[in-house]
């Protein structure tokens, strides 16, 4: 079924805690307003980190894979096969807005023609931020992304969403996508 589903508690404050300092620690943290080698900061402004450059993180990815597992049996029911991209870990900061417009996970490249299902938990304390709403749109009702840390929401990959523009301290994002044969 098409569905915005929700999952309370999916990571303890502590787990959220402990991807935030090693994202920020790492030094990996790249620009990732990269759209056809232009920076397209009107679309994106954040900075990234791949999971799988950060050590001793299989603990992430294995809880991942659970979740996804459990809601596409209850909810989803699509044709997954895998997980071909790394999870990413991503800050929104209000020294630049930072923020993600309307846009679809689904694009035109080998992986990302096949992303089916999108996941998103809350890593920050939303008393850490102003702002930064995530929302999705799939039918006629634009549904908003619990807040709590460590809450999770999973959307077909297909629905438009977008991240409010931050406009007091920081957030941060845990996101992975499902993959598949292409919707048809
Ligand atoms: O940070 C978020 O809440 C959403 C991230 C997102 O939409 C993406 O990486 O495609
Ligand atoms: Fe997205």
């Amino acid at each position: 079924m098409i569905a915005f589903h929700v999952v309370p508690d999916a990571f303890t404050p502590a787990e959220c805690q402990a991807l935030i300092t090693a994202a920020d620690q790492s030094g990996l943290a790249r620009d990732a307003g990269l759209v056809r080698r232009e920076r397209d900061h009107d679309l994106r402004r954040a900075d990234l980190v791949w999971v799988d450059d950060l050590p001793e993180t299989d603990w992430v990815m294995n809880r991942l894979i659970d979740l996804v597992r459990v809601a596409n049996r209850e909810v989803f029911d699509f044709a997954l096969d895998d997980f071909s991209e790394s999870p990413q870990i991503a800050r929104y900061g209000a020294e630049r807005q930072g923020h993600f417009g309307w846009h679809s996970d689904i694009g035109e490249g080998t992986l990302a023609s096949r992303r089916k299902l999108t996941l998103v938990a809350q890593l920050s304390d939303p008393a850490a931020y102003e702002g930064g709403a995530l929302e999705v749109w799939y039918d006629s009702n634009i549904r908003t992304a619990p807040l709590p840390q460590g809450s999770v929401v999973l959307f077909p990959s297909f629905a438009l969403h977008r991240v409010q523009p931050v406009t007091a301290g920081e957030r941060h994002s845990l996101t992975v996508w499902a993959h598949g044969m292409p919707f048809r």
